[in-house]
């Protein structure tokens, strides 16, 4: 399902936080928002799936206006901060989540064991949650994710706090999910992580400053680095500021 965001803005209080953000993401593909911190990725991600309404603007999924009920089903989240259940195993909570998701009971014990051996993590599944590392919660996170096979995934700062090794593996994931056919909206400060997009939003102060194939956009760059894109924005808006 393709998505369409058209003339998106937000504002919390007094701050103009999303402005007038227009893209569309071809359905199949890996499309990341690369931004600094506060430049409004989680907004935008919080607007896409429903969970917040824009002030002004739409967003579609697959032709579907959002916020719709109907499409949470088809909508797999991974929030920046694990929402896990520290006192249940592991496949505990994923029976949770599948009971929220009204998963039939079969169909869900059949698919805790794939997302489990998808994210390595079969052979701990009945430890509790509160003993699990970082990174084995990020991978538990990503499971509760995809248990109910989402058409479209939103990861939201899935590899913050990783260690290289394991943000590999957790990258050959995301390719596996994508080659299954989801499309994939991956939030990210971590630069060096646009050349595993097949697209980047470049998202500066709650604008959106550049929107192409990662291709494209490194080839706009000296030395085929993502964040000179950044550095010729901060000094644009530096400048606009002092006239
Ligand atoms: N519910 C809210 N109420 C008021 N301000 C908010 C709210 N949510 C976000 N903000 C503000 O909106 C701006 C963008 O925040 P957002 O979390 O979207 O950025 P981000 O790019 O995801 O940052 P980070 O990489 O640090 O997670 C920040 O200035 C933040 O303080």
């Amino acid at each position: 399902m393709d998505i369409v965001v058209s003339h998106v803005s937000k504002r919390f209080v007094q701050k103009q936080v999303i402005k007038d953000v227009t893209f569309a993401i071809p359905a199949g593909e890996i499309c990341c928002l690369l931004g600094p911190s506060g430049s409004g990725k989680t907004t935008l991600i919080r607007l896409m799936i429903g969970a917040i309404p824009a002030d002004q603007g739409t967003i579609e999924i697959g032709g579907v206006q959002i916020p719709n009920m109907n499409m949470l089903e088809k909508i797999g989240f991974m929030p920046q901060n694990d929402a896990l259940y520290d006192d249940l195993s592991a496949e505990a909570n994923l029976r949770f989540f599948g009971g929220l998701y009204h998963m039939e009971k079969v169909k869900l014990e059949k698919r805790i064991n794939e997302v489990l051996a998808m994210v390595d993590l079969k052979e701990h599944e009945k430890k509790l949650v509160k003993n699990f590392s970082g990174g084995m919660k990020k991978r538990l996170s990503l499971a509760v994710a995809i248990l109910h096979s989402p058409e479209i995934l939103f990861l939201d700062e899935p590899t913050a706090g990783i260690d290289p090794v394991l943000r590999r593996k957790i990258w050959e994931q995301f390719q596996d999910i994508k080659n299954a056919g989801t499309t994939i909206i991956v939030s990210t400060h971590v630069m060096d992580e646009v050349t595993e997009c097949d697209k980047a939003a470049l998202i500066y102060n709650g604008s959106l400053i550049e929107y192409d194939s990662v291709t494209n956009l490194l080839q706009k760059t000296q030395n085929g680095r993502v964040e000179e894109l950044f550095f010729s924005a901060s000094s644009n808006s530096m400048g606009g500021a002092s006239q």
